[in-house]
């Protein structure tokens, strides 16, 4: 559905992502990991036609056959939100401060040429299912969290295709975070996320991409790149991630939440619960474990 064919973006000559090629099914939930600077937003951000200006990008991408790259800006304006968007880390920055949550939800919509009143109930519904109830509220009046969940109904408002999440967690707390993987991984269609924190690419994604300076240094499903890293930098970072090594004892804290691992747990082999109870036991799940089988370094 997404295919991404030698994408390079440059500033001033220097290239700052190279050559990245990958593609995305529909239905399916894409991890894109790195340290910080490695290429990530440039990625995401070319796809979604919002470089910064003096950086631009070659190369090709298309979306349900439509190409992304070297558009008219009027083209990609259309696309962009209706056939693609993107949550980022901070909501407050996106949400316009003057305006109930609710019109904004609905704006989205009628900008893309659905009638007001229609737009209007529409809002409300996806609000109710990313659980805000207060529609009439500004953003100042919200928690982070909710803040967040209503960009996430934005982005969601005209059934996009694709949905490109930037650390849209990172500065929430854990439990708020856990809930917002949840409605994502309930509510979006097909995902790239952008992350450098494992744990949550374990609990949303099947297949992950681990960029380094620039190019894209290692892909493939999530528990095969997990388990058995084949580049230096992927097993640096499984290293100073929370995920324990292999054999590594858990703790036990009974009566956790069972865990929700899109394709079975991606740590079994590294875990000391190393049994499909690991994932299904209330009482063998640890707390980390719980929602994205990471496993607390005792
Ligand atoms: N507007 C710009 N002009 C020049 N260089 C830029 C610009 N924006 C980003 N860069 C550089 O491009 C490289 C990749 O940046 P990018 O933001 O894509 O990294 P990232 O992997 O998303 O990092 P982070 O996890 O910190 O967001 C970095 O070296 C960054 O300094």
């Amino acid at each position: 559905m997404l295919s991404v064919e030698a994408l390079t973006v440059r500033a001033d000559g220097v290239e700052l992502v190279r050559e990245v090629s990958f593609g995305i099914a529909p239905g399916e939930r894409v991890g894109l990991i790195g340290e910080s600077g490695s290429g990530k937003s440039l990625t995401a951000l070319s796809l979604m036609g919002l470089l910064p200006e003096g950086v631009s990008a070659t190369g090709s991408a298309t979306l349900q056959d439509q190409p992304l790259l070297g558009v008219p800006d009027k083209r990609v304006k259309g696309l962009r939100g209706r056939v693609v968007s993107m949550v980022f880390q901070e909501p407050m920055t996106a949400l316009n401060p003057t305006m109930r949550v609710g019109a904004q939800v609905s704006e989205v919509m009628t900008l893309h040429g659905v009638p007001r009143a229609e737009a209007r109930e529409r809002a409300l519904d996806l609000l109710g299912r990313v659980g805000v109830e207060a529609p009439r509220a500004y953003p100042h009046q919200l928690s982070g969290g909710q803040r967040q969940r209503v960009m996430l109904a934005i982005a969601l408002a005209n059934e996009p295709s694709l949905l490109i999440c930037d650390e849209p967690t990172t500065a929430l707390d854990v439990t708020v975070q856990k809930q917002m993987l949840e409605l994502i991984v309930e509510l979006a269609p097909a995902v790239l996320f952008i992350t450098h924190d494992l744990a949550v690419v374990a609990s949303v994604c099947s297949r992950v991409l681990v960029m380094y300076g620039g190019r894209v240094v290692e892909s493939g499903p999530l528990r095969e790149v997990f388990t058995n890293p084949r580049h230096r930098y992927t097993e640096g970072l499984l290293a100073a991630s929370k995920l324990t090594p292999r054999g590594t004892r858990l703790p036990i804290i009974p009566g956790a939440v069972p865990s929700r691992f899109p394709s079975g747990c991606p740590f079994r082999d590294r875990c000391a619960h190393a049994s499909p109870a690991c994932e299904s036991d209330p009482a063998l799940t640890g707390e980390g474990h719980a929602y994205a089988c990471w496993h607390p370094r005792d």
